[in-house]
């Protein structure tokens, strides 16, 4: 059997985030990739110069031509830029029973363009995120969905919990953002149980599509039929090897290299 995973996402013109990270993780995990756009960036590794919505009923078609031939195994959203196609997003997610879903709330770029109308953070957090069988918000992002600020290990454990009562099935505050040792350091909790992912940090500054390509793993690995943790944690150990193959292209922060692992030479950006 071949598994299917879509991602609802923006494009990345300089491919190094975005449904451009999104296809090719899911490529690298051998799932095949569905894809529904919801806006175009003109973007570069210095920054993001543009932004176009695609119109709320353009993105409800591509869903409905996806899941009525193809189905998927496990979704992922990304950039879903304003409250219009967040609810759109929320209405054929739940029409089609589309899951597990993999929710990253993405808001703003690493360069700190705003990815996310403001008004449409409150749709984001009380209609996508209760569907989330992981949400995977960032540090700012989690800053923006519970009102507490995030300084130590402690404070991603208090802000997963406070995230979690909005409804997702588990969290992921990842650390990318964070001080210090806490940059490879993500923090899971399911209700449950918490647990703390750590990685090495890996020292480059070619770190763009971090969140995207987590996001994309944890649904391929989902679309493989792994279990939450499991997926999550070979989802972690793909982003730091895909963080240290990056590559060093542009002038600002390049992309993280999701294929250059398996090609002989890859050099460590
Ligand atoms: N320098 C680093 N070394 C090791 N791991 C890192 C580093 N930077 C980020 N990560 C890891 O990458 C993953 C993505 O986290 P991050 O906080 O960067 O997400 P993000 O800000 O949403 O990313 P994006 O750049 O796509 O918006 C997490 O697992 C995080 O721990
Ligand atoms: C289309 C799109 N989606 C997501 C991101 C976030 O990624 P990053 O924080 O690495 O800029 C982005 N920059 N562009």
């Amino acid at each position: 059997m071949v598994e299917v995973a879509l991602t609802i996402a923006g494009s990345d013109s300089g491919g190094g985030a975005g449904i451009q990270a999104d296809l090719r993780t899911f490529a690298f995990h051998c799932v095949h990739g569905t894809s529904v756009l919801t806006c175009t960036t003109a973007q570069n590794t210095l920054g993001v110069t543009r932004v176009d919505a695609l119109p709320p009923a353009a993105v409800a078609a591509q869903v409905v031509a996806i899941v009525e031939d193809i189905g998927v195994q496990a979704a992922k959203t990304g950039m879903l830029l304003n409250r219009d196609i967040i609810a759109t997003v929320v209405t054929q997610v739940e029409q089609w029973a589309i899951a597990p879903l993999v929710v990253d709330p993405v808001m703003v770029s690493r360069a700190g363009h705003q990815l996310l109308a403001d008004d449409a953070i409150a749709c984001l957090r009380d209609l996508l995120v209760p569907l989330a069988a992981v949400v995977t918000p960032n540090r700012y992002e989690a800053q923006l969905l519970c009102g507490m600020e995030l300084k130590t290990l402690g404070d991603m454990q208090q802000a997963a919990k406070l995230i979690h009562a909005f409804g997702p099935r588990a969290v992921l505050v990842k650390g990318g953002g964070m001080p210090g040792a806490l940059r490879g350091t993500d923090v899971w909790f399911d209700g449950d149980r918490f647990e703390v992912l750590q990685a090495p940090v890996v020292p480059t500054r070619n770190n763009h599509g971090t969140g995207c390509t987590l996001s994309a793993a944890i649904a391929a690995n989902f679309a493989r039929g792994y279990e939450p943790l499991t997926a999550v944690r070979a989802a972690k150990s793909y982003v730091t090897t895909a963080l240290k193959h990056a590559l060093d292209i542009g002038r600002g922060n390049g992309p993280v290299g999701h294929f250059f692992p398996l090609l002989p030479n890859a050099g460590a950006g």
